[in-house]
């Protein structure tokens, strides 16, 4: 696979990751497009009255499984977002069994992957189980896979934007980054054109990936469902913007009101002077845009007391800085995915910038703006 040297420390980490969430993508695809029985449109509610559904939990169950299977079960160690509760309960018979059949239809394409499948499928106990030993809670020593099954699920059951985002942590520090975004096509610009995105050509998405220290960041094709493009599939690398003058520089930020303040990020952006209108998009698409070149500027301010967690960051933070982009909290200083399940310490909110000149602008204006804002 280009980008992946298997004599490199991470490389069959990269391989196993790249594969997994491209079969990941692959599933989401078939059940966003409605292919799947049964009911794969239910959205369940959970306690934070955020979205879940089968597709996070198919993921979620898919990826742990692969990953025990391709390390050996007793070596890994998952950070995740879902949790097998809901599934469990005697009244979630139905949803379990679409949890079963979408998992097993996808593990049955594992060969066109690249990845060995079970010699029979999974029956319910196995997948609540896979689903359930992703409750690692990280920390800074060991080895540790971070999984957003699917980011920007609100994205994911309005048909537009979401991603599979899954990382891989060693003593604090993000090493691997994999993100696969079914509905962002390979094509490059498209993300600025509303009308583009629309359209029939963004279904053909993209899988981004890097491991830390290599200086490159890579993209490839989904591989498509239907066997018309087959593994082995070949990449290219990707780089972030040159733009270094606001008025030419794109921003983005995250769709919904009550996940990022966009007043006070439309008052950040004047005082450095950035002309056009806000990006915004669901999901880790954020990151990739910033990594591919596409946007300038990631911001994003949470109401104060939300903790940010690591598996909405840490693949795409490696992937923007692999590709020549600087990401920090918005004092200018390092993510930090060493303290489990939250970037604890976080200051403020989240800036990623394609370089130092617009990311120091930004700082900047937040250290101004500071007194004024009220988060
Ligand atoms: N209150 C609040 N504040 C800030 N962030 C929150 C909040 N609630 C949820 N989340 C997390 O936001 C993730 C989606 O982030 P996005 O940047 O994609 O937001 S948006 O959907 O575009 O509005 C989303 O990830 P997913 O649950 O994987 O979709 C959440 O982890
Ligand atoms: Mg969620
Ligand atoms: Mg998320
Ligand atoms: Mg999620």
């Amino acid at each position: 696979m280009e980008g992946v040297d298997s004599n490199h420390m991470y490389g069959k980490e990269l391989e196993v990751g790249v594969r997994v969430v491209q079969m990941a993508c692959s599933l989401c695809q078939k059940l966003q497009k409605g292919s799947v029985r049964p009911s794969p449109e239910q959205v369940i509610s959970k306690d934070d009255d955020s979205p879940v559904t089968v597709a996070d939990w198919s993921v979620q169950a898919m990826i742990s499984w692969m990953l025990s299977e391709s390390f050996g079960r007793e070596n890994v160690s998952v950070v995740a977002e879902e949790d097998a509760q809901t599934l469990s309960y005697n009244t979630s018979t139905s949803l379990l069994a679409s949890v079963v059949a979408t998992v097993n239809e996808t593990l049955a394409m594992s060969a066109r992957f690249g990845l060995k499948g079970p010699a029979t499928p999974l029956g319910g106990s196995e997948v609540l189980d896979a689903i359930s030993r992703c409750n690692s809670t990280g920390g800074p020593v060991g080895r540790h896979w971070v999984l957003d099954p699917v980011d920007g699920t609100l994205g994911f059951v309005r048909g537009d934007q979401y991603v599979v985002a899954l990382a891989l942590i060693e003593n604090g520090q993000v090493v691997v980054g994999v993100l696969g975004c079914p509905n962002y096509s390979i094509k490059k610009k498209l993300v600025n054109d509303s009308s583009v995105l629309q359209s029939d050509l963004w279904q053909e998405g993209c899988v981004m990936y890097t491991s830390k220290g290599s200086g490159q960041s890579w993209m490839q094709q989904l591989v498509q469902g239907d066997g018309s493009l087959e593994w082995p599939n070949s990449a290219s690398i990707i780089r972030v913007s040159s733009i270094d003058n606001p008025v030419m520089a794109t921003f983005c930020e995250p769709v919904e009101k009550a996940n990022s303040n966009h007043s006070y990020s439309a008052g950040i952006a004047h005082r450095v002077g950035l002309r056009k209108q806000p990006l915004r998009v669901y999901s880790m698409v954020k990151y990739a845009a910033i990594a591919r070149g596409d946007a300038e500027i990631y911001m994003k301010f949470a109401k104060a007391g939300y903790k940010e967690k690591i598996w909405d960051h840490a693949a795409g933070v490696v992937i923007v800085e692999e590709a020549g982009g600087v990401v920090t909290d918005a004092g200018g200083r390092p993510l930090d995915f060493s303290k489990g399940v939250y970037l604890e310490g976080l200051d403020r909110g989240i800036v990623a910038c394609s370089g130092v000149n617009l990311h120091e602008k930004i700082i900047g204006a937040v250290y101004a703006s500071w007194d004024s804002s009220d988060l």
